[in-house]
């Protein structure tokens, strides 16, 4: 398992580069969003200026007569205003909705190009939290957190602009104080970006032990490991609370130290007005709408500043999701990769070695063999002796370091992923299904699939009466990973896929596996109909269950050398020897080498 960490900073710039283009397509509607937002903040200055006039011609004056004409203006200020705010704020949600949807695809799509390996080394739940929450801060700093950005810059020109306008002497005094927001806000949002980093961080692993604990319920409950659970959540989430208070306390620290510098601002201002006013060079009604200027200007200012702290946060966001972009598939179609078609099956091995990566020793050396259609190839060996990588190698998780894999005589590297493994079904140890529909699951096999075929599918897979029986028969959910039903009925559903998806290559990796002999047997005759005149590689440890075999395979550990046997068999298979129902063993001649164990 591979030790979480907090994933590398990139630059706002570097995010925007990245994510901008994904915005193709709705920028109108942010640009629509920003200008109305724009117009909005135009009517609020417009809306201070009219009540500075009723404090001098009203209020002062008091001349209730003058009062009309700027309250009517100011009210349909405000609802023009208001409904401009509206369209502003949906269009923006609607680009930012929009972005979210078309991200999240893009990114899953990349996720699934990418190797199972890559899987195997992270934590399921963490890539959830990549996909759902650090794409969504994404959205706030590439979408809502630009429009909110644009707006609050140009409202800080207006408010300022009609400051200035009003009193210029005093507008200056304001500006001058603006450099202190901006330093206070610098320094708040460059601790809130690693707090906002290690919160993304410790959110992962929180939803990691979440997956891990509840789809592992049966095993937690059996071995009353619950204490150990509830106490390993608790761990990540205090580290998650601790990371989440280091920034709640950024940003609620934030706003006071604001506040102190505004009230600061505030009583210059005040107190440089008053003595204006007593020198007779400012209106009372001036004065107020300068205040009110100042008081839209420095909670905008403010604004800036909690943007701030929301892009850092989007950053450390930003920064995840960029690193699951930027890995790449360990294979992948090349330029001018051919589509076969459904083939014969006929699967070539030619002296292929392979190591996984970080491991020093070789898991399969000199791998050689061939099989075609109608032959059963079995593999056995101690466990970790390379049989299931050898499966993996044939579906192209993995390129061999040495030697060729061939399908029909074509290099399985020359071949589009894609229709490589439309030639090939496996049948995994436990039957991996969906919480979908039997029907659903059945129909995997093939997509579009009608019930005719499905149903179908299901009689040749000995499994039609089981799931009649069932309470809604084939529109019965089959619960979390097909868990609602018994492991050979799940078995026999994983058959009916197999057999509709008619793929002439056939991987079975230990298809009996947690089958008492009965539930065996049972599995056996509609697996014998799906093997019928394809070709088949079966990975078992139990040799008394293989129907027969044309070729054996038996892998090898660590310095012992596996005795072939003339027509290709290892001594130590009798069962699979007398059971083969081949009758001529060197036309399936087989070059089988021990191999070693990693
Ligand atoms: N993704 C991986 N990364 C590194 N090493 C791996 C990986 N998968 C398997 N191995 C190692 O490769 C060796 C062969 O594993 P493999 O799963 O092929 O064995 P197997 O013969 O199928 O075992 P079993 O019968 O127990 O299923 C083992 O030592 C295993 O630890």
């Amino acid at each position: 398992m591979r030790i979480p960490h907090v994933a590398p900073i990139v630059s706002i710039r570097h995010v925007f580069r990245a994510f901008w283009p994904h915005m193709q397509g709705y920028r109108r509607y942010l640009v629509i969003g920003i200008c109305v937002a724009v117009f909005a903040a135009g009517c609020e200055v417009v809306a201070i200026w009219l009540f500075g006039r009723i404090t001098d011609e009203v209020l002062a004056k008091q001349d209730l007569g003058a009062f009309w004409a700027p309250a009517i203006l100011w009210l349909g200020l405000a609802v023009v205003a208001g409904i401009a705010a509206f369209i502003g704020g949906w269009l923006t949600a609607l680009a930012g909705e929009r972005f979210l949807l078309r991200l999240r695809d893009h990114v899953y799509d990349h996720m699934q190009k990418l190797s199972p390996d890559y899987f195997e080394n992270r934590r399921l739940g963490d890539l959830m939290a990549r996909l759902t929450d650090d794409i969504e801060a994404i959205e706030e700093l590439v979408a809502s957190g630009l429009v909110r950005l644009v707006t609050v810059l140009i409202s800080i020109v207006f408010f300022a602009g009609a400051a200035f306008y009003i009193r210029w002497d005093l507008a200056l005094i304001t500006v001058l104080l603006v450099p202190s927001f901006l330093f206070v806000s610098k320094l708040f949002a460059s601790r809130f970006r690693s707090a906002a980093g290690r919160e993304r961080l410790s959110n992962g692993s929180m939803n990691s032990v979440v997956e891990e604990s509840l789809s592992n319920q049966a095993l937690v409950q059996s071995y009353n490991r619950q204490q150990t659970e509830a106490v390993r959540l608790h761990k990540v989430g205090r580290t998650w609370m601790t990371a989440k208070l280091s920034e709640a306390r950024l940003a609620v620290g934030y706003g006071p130290v604001v506040q102190v510098l505004e009230t600061i601002c505030l009583l210059v201002i005040i107190g440089v007005g008053a003595w204006q006013i007593v020198q007779g060079r400012l209106t009372i009604g001036g004065l107020i709408a300068f205040a009110a200027y100042l008081g839209y200007l420095y909670p905008t200012i403010q604004n800036l500043g909690q943007i701030a702290l929301t892009v850092s946060e989007a950053g450390a966001g930003a920064d995840r999701v960029i690193e699951v972009l930027k890995s790449k598939p360990s294979v992948a179609d090349k330029p001018g990769a051919i589509e076969i078609g459904r083939g014969q099956g006929r699967v070539e091995f030619a002296n292929v070695c392979f190591t996984y990566d970080g491991r020093a020793n070789a898991t399969l050396t000199d791998l050689s063999f061939a099989v075609g259609p109608g032959d059963v190839l079995v593999c056995t060996g101690p466990s970790g002796s390379g049989k299931s990588t050898m499966a993996k190698l044939l579906l192209r998780f993995y390129d061999p370091a040495e030697g060729s894999i061939t399908i029909d005589g074509h290099d399985l590297r020359d071949l589009t992923l894609r229709s490589l493994r439309e030639n090939i079904t496996v049948l995994h140890q436990e039957s991996l299904l969906f919480s979908g529909t039997v029907r659903e699951n059945i129909a995997y096999g093939r997509p579009g699939a009608t019930l005719e075929e499905i149903v179908e599918a299901a009689i040749v897979a000995d499994a039609h009466e089981f799931i009649e029986e069932l309470p809604q028969g084939y529109e019965t959910p089959m619960g979390q990973r097909g868990r609602l039903v018994s492991g050979g009925q799940r078995q026999r559903v994983a058959i009916a896929r197999a057999l509709l998806r008619d793929a002439p290559i056939l991987i079975l990796d230990e298809p009996m596996t947690g089958l008492d002999p009965a539930g065996a047997a049972r599995v056996m005759t509609p697996l014998r109909r799906l093997m019928d005149g394809r070709t088949t590689i079966l990975i078992t440890h139990d040799l008394r269950l293989v129907p027969h075999s044309t070729h054996t395979i038996v892998f090898g550990t660590a310095g012992e050398e596996v005795p072939l046997s003339v027509n290709g068999h290892h001594e130590p298979l009798p069962l699979a020897d007398t059971a083969c129902g081949c009758k001529d063993h060197r036309r399936h001649r087989t070059t089988v080498e021990a191999h070693r164990l990693a």
